[in-house]
């Protein structure tokens, strides 16, 4: 079967007209200027708290709207960091029995979307974006269809996740989030910091073993991920156990083989004893036979704590953009894949999938630039 491998890998934003980009990437997050300088200044660190809890919780808008603060310290944050507390906005939300996918616009006109699961009662797990688009033209994601429009702030990225509309649908914190919406996150400089916050008692306060960060691989970065952050729950996307046939739909295996990053897991999982998971994308007819099998298993088996590798099987979703060629496979050959890993010793389950029917599920997101 041929593969399309070549695809635009950057695209301009369609931004309405005069709209200035206004986002500094080079920044670093507002959130974490503001307390430092709050601390610089000499206010004590409930301030911080205070500023978050209001924005968080609905109430605040702009500096100006939070009135736990003195009128002073307002004044100055406003005129220091800008008026404005929220860098994006919702614009639409769709919803299906167990998933709400909202769009968010940021302030230069990107666009991105998250998707809160409730599939357990009390459970909500969260699916956030890391860029608009995505550079690395995978050939079966509609992210990477769009390109990579630009990579979004710390402040966006957390924003998913803090957004007051949360607050207001009683989810002040989800149970869960991934880093399985838009883009690859080890791609995105800004991702780092918005871990920190993310895992910050004063901002998000989650814990990092409820964070996932999937990846199709960005080598260099997933070593600076595990030193950093290294309780954080790690996918790396294999969907192949071949190399030429990854590079077919992975085309950033041709930079940063598979070899690679099982390495750089086999070091974290020997120091931390943390389960990691692979993430096996099936594709009918593509990579679903035999072969595939107990290659996949082989290169489980020769880790050197092969029990603590997970494969997380996922069936193929037709996605926008994707390969045309590309077809989803029944669940009983997703089943039987599941077992014909189980059978060669290696630990695997289906990845359940919720969203489909509004284009909410992995890889479906485009945030309508398709
Ligand atoms: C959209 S990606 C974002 C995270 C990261 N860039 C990655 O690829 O791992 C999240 C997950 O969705 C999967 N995915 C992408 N396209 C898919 C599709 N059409 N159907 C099902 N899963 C898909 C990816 O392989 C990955 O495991
Ligand atoms: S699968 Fe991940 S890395 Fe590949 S194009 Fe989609 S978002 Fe980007």
């Amino acid at each position: 079967m041929q593969h399309r491998t070549s695809r635009s890998r950057t695209r301009s934003p369609s931004r309405p007209p005069g709209d200035p980009n206004v986002v500094d990437l080079t920044a670093r997050s507002r959130w974490m200027r503001i307390r430092e300088h709050l601390s610089a200044t000499g206010n004590p660190d409930f301030r911080f708290r205070q500023v978050i809890s209001a924005w968080q919780g609905s109430t605040a808008e702009t500096f100006a709207d939070v009135r736990a603060l003195p009128p002073g310290l307002r004044a100055e944050l406003a005129e220091r960091f800008g008026p404005r507390l929220h860098p994006l906005t919702a614009v639409e939300v769709q919803r299906d029995d167990h998933v709400e996918k909202v769009l968010f616009a940021a302030e230069s006109g990107a666009r991105i979307e998250t998707v809160v699961s409730h599939y357990r009662a009390g459970w909500d797990s969260m699916c956030v974006s890391s860029q608009a688009g995505c550079g690395l033209g995978c050939t079966f994601c509609a992210t990477g269809a769009v390109g990579l429009v630009r990579n979004l702030t710390a402040d966006e990225i957390t924003a998913q996740v803090m957004h007051p509309r949360w607050t207001r649908e009683g989810l002040p914190r989800p149970g869960s989030v991934a880093f399985m919406g838009m883009g690859e996150a080890l791609a995105n400089p800004h991702v780092f910091d918005a871990l920190t916050l993310l895992t910050d008692p004063g901002y998000a306060g989650l814990s990092a073993r409820r964070i996932t960060v999937s990846t199709v691989g960005f080598a260099s970065n997933l070593d600076r991920l595990v030193a950093e952050h290294p309780q954080v729950t790690l996918t790396l996307s294999v969907h192949s156990p071949f190399p030429g046939q990854r590079a077919e739909l992975i085309p950033l295996e041709g930079r940063y083989p598979l070899a690679d990053n099982l390495a750089i897991l086999d070091r974290h999982v020997r120091t931390t004893r943390r389960k990691v998971y692979l993430a096996y994308l099936l594709i009918a007819g593509v990579n679903d036979g035999e072969a595939h099998l107990d290659a996949l298993a082989d290169l489980v088996r020769r880790r050197s704590r092969p029990e603590l590798f997970h494969v997380s099987v996922i069936r193929y979703n037709v996605a926008a953009g994707g390969d045309p060629a590309y077809r989803a496979p029944s669940t009983r050959l997703v089943e039987g894949f599941v077992r014909g890993l189980l059978a060669r010793g290696v630990h695997a389950t289906r990845r359940r999938q919720l969203g489909t029917t509004i284009d909410a599920a992995c890889g479906q997101l485009h945030a309508r630039y398709l």
